[in-house]
């Protein structure tokens, strides 16, 4: 499979699973079958909720014969609630235990937010940047990295300031920015900072992020897959709306992580590796009118949050 390559050679599948809002009774066959189609790489998170049914899907892989732990590609991300240096190796260890792994082939600081150790999806209970400053968290992320519990350390949902703060400063370099990137997002500064300094990119919610729950969809939120510019590209080329999208990240060196727990939207997501986008079909992109954002950060901002909106996004 195509890949990206990490300053020591390491590669990662550019095209992975992803398993945000995919239930616990979806996710071990939607994990299987993803493995069985030719994905070799995972994109998961504790706070998913269900890293416990991944690990069982990853488990019967193994037992199966479908593939062996070093042709796979896991990530997993440290949540909010961890950000405090000695909390980063307790946390990757219950992902770890969770996932059934021995280590992760990349652990990502998921935002660059954090909160107090308590039972959190809540926007509530926050730290300081002065209380928890991020290279405090990045040094227990580089503890995790020299204890081998994870061959990759990086970031999400960072901008250019929060990551030249790491850059600036670290000792092991941060190798990845996951964040959101589609054709309403295409985020060309960022992506070009990153691949300046030696940092991967990851594109998060590709197709827009459909399934999200109403509570945090806005009303007028636009519908990428059925953008008249991806549609009539979709058609000329006889491939999904969805397919178009994959594609295009792949195109910009982005890896892509589409999520679907649907057998035929899984392989059809997967066959986006055979698609060839031509110039025209970049240029029509390109004009796209966005931003727009899926994932907006503005529940990390409520009243009284130390985060403020306009600190987190370029
Ligand atoms: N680091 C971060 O902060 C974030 C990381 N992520 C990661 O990125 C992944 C992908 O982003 P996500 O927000 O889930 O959304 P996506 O943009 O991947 O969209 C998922 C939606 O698209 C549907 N879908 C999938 N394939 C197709 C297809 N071929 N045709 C039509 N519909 C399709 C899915 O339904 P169905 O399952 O029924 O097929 C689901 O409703 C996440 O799952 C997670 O792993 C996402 C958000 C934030
Ligand atoms: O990856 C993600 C999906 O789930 C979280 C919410 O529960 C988001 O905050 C995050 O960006």
């Amino acid at each position: 499979m195509k890949s990206v390559k990490f300053e020591n050679g390491d590669e990662m599948p550019i095209l992975g699973l992803g398993t945000w809002k995919s239930k616990p009774g979806e996710v071990y066959d939607a994990v299987l079958h993803a493995l069985k189609c030719g994905y070799r790489h995972i994109d998961c998170a504790p706070i998913y909720q269900n890293e416990k049914e991944v690990g069982k899907a990853l488990q019967k892989a193994f037992k199966d014969g479908i593939v062996t732990r070093e042709e796979i590609f896991v990530t997993s991300k440290l949540w909010n609630n961890a950000h405090k240096k000695d909390q980063v190796i307790p946390a990757l260890e219950k992902t770890l235990k969770d996932l059934k792994l021995d280590y992760l082939d990349l652990y990502l600081i998921h935002w660059p937010v954090a909160q107090k150790e308590v039972n959190v999806s809540q926007p509530a209970d926050f730290l300081s940047p002065k209380e928890v400053p991020l290279l405090e968290t990045w040094e227990g992320m580089e503890e995790a990295f020299h204890e081998g519990l994870t061959l990759h350390i990086g970031v999400s949902n960072f901008n250019i300031k929060n990551l030249t703060e790491i850059l600036d400063n670290c000792e092991v370099m941060p190798e990845m920015n996951q964040v959101e990137l589609h054709p309403l997002l295409p985020q060309n500064d960022l992506i070009e900072f990153c691949h300046e300094n030696g940092v991967q990119v990851t594109a998060y919610s590709p197709l827009g992020s459909t399934d999200r729950t109403a509570a945090m969809k806005k009303d007028d939120e636009p519908n990428l897959m059925e953008n008249e510019t991806i549609q009539s590209i979709a058609k000329k080329h006889n491939i999904s709306p969805a397919q178009v999208l994959i594609a295009w990240a792949m195109e910009r060196d982005t890896v892509v992580i589409p999520k679907s727990v649907n057998e035929g939207r899984i392989k059809e997501n997967f066959e986006s590796l055979k698609v060839e986008l031509d110039q025209v079909d970049l240029e029509k992109i390109a004009k796209i009118k966005g931003p727009y954002r899926f994932v907006d950060g503005t529940f990390w901002t409520m009243e009284g949050s130390p985060y403020k909106l306009e600190d987190l996004w370029d």
